[in-house]
């Protein structure tokens, strides 16, 4: 952010001050527990994990070892990297944190300011309904107005699994779906042997809406297992999330930056900006690499698009 002046960026920072301390007693009084994440992560690491991030975009710094660091651009992928390895069965992770992440944006490096919530280890079903509420609860202190965006990543896995897919098509078409571009999809799909579940990748943008709407739609498409199993899990959300349904869009095409999500994926956004101001999902499979599979789930408070939306509003 840019001030004009001393006193506007010491206003900035004690807005700052004040939000962050407001979700953090707030979610230290829902019971969760506070940790420090570190801001440095192996290249190695980071990016066998999250191989669609812009490899390009990852700051760089070299350990005594001569082995390469990267400031992090995503916490999670750190928190997990950090407790998988020493992880007992028995053990379960409900926390939250305060940290920034770090990127080339093509001029400098881009800080970013968040509030992390994480859930690992939590055997039981409410861990969707619980860390969904958790972020509308966040999101509804801040805006009235505010709207959230739910996907769930089995269904998508689904269609590509079936379709078999190449590596690298399988990546083109994450990075389209991603753009949201409904020709680029048309015309690369068009170049590809037909199969039958592209029936349904043709019609993706259009799996978007309520609950009602997107099964409307789906009828006649193709449909296999894992598809099924990520539509039932949205049916479940909108059946106990019945009294905010009206603040959510069901949208079957939601991809993320992150590759780790495994299920539900989701987006919260509020009236005067067109950022996600929570981003967040369950990624299950990702601590598999660590020999078992361990159910996780979390979300992230955009800091800084949060508080150029207050700002600007009091302003
Ligand atoms: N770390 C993710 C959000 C998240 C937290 N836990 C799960 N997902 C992000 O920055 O987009």
């Amino acid at each position: 952010m840019n001030f004009l002046n001393i006193e506007d960026e010491m206003k900035f920072f004690q807005k700052m001050y004040v939000l962050r301390k407001d979700i953090e007693n707030f979610l230290f009084d829902e019971g969760y527990m506070n940790i420090e994440p570190s801001i440095f992560e192996g290249y190695d690491d980071f990016i066998g994990v999250n191989s669609r991030i812009d490899k390009k975009s990852t700051v760089k710094l070299l350990d005594n070892n001569s082995e390469i660091l990267i400031l992090t651009p995503d916490i999670t992928t750190g928190i997990v990297n950090k407790f998988m390895p020493r992880w007992e069965m028995s053990s379960l992770l409900k926390i939250f944190y305060y940290g920034k992440t770090y990127k080339h944006n093509g001029v400098g490096i881009k800080e970013n300011r968040e509030m992390g919530v994480e859930i690992i280890g939590e055997k039981n079903h409410f861990t969707d309904e619980n860390i969904l509420n958790t972020s509308a609860r966040i999101i509804a202190k801040y805006s009235s107005n505010y709207l959230f965006e739910i996907g769930n990543s089995k269904f998508l896995k689904g269609i590509m699994q079936s379709c078999s897919f190449k590596k690298e098509d399988y990546e083109n078409i994450l990075d389209i779906l991603y753009l949201k571009n409904r020709q680029e999809l048309k015309d690369y799909l068009s170049k590809l042997p037909y199969r039958e579940p592209m029936s349904t990748l043709l019609n993706i943008f259009d799996l978007e809406g309520t609950f009602d709407e997107i099964t409307e739609e789906l009828k006649g498409l193709y449909m296999n297992d894992l598809m099924k199993q990520g539509l039932d899990e949205l049916k479940k959300i909108d059946n106990y999330m019945k009294n905010i349904t009206d603040k959510i869009t069901y949208d079957l095409s939601m991809v993320s930056e992150l590759s780790y999500y495994d299920g539900t994926i989701f987006r919260g956004y509020i009236e005067g900006s067109n950022k996600a101001i929570i981003k967040g999902g369950r990624y299950d499979s990702f601590t598999e690499q660590y020999g078992y599979k361990i159910p996780a789930m979390g979300f992230t408070v955009e800091l800084d698009e949060l508080i150029k939306v207050l700002y600007k509003e009091e302003q």
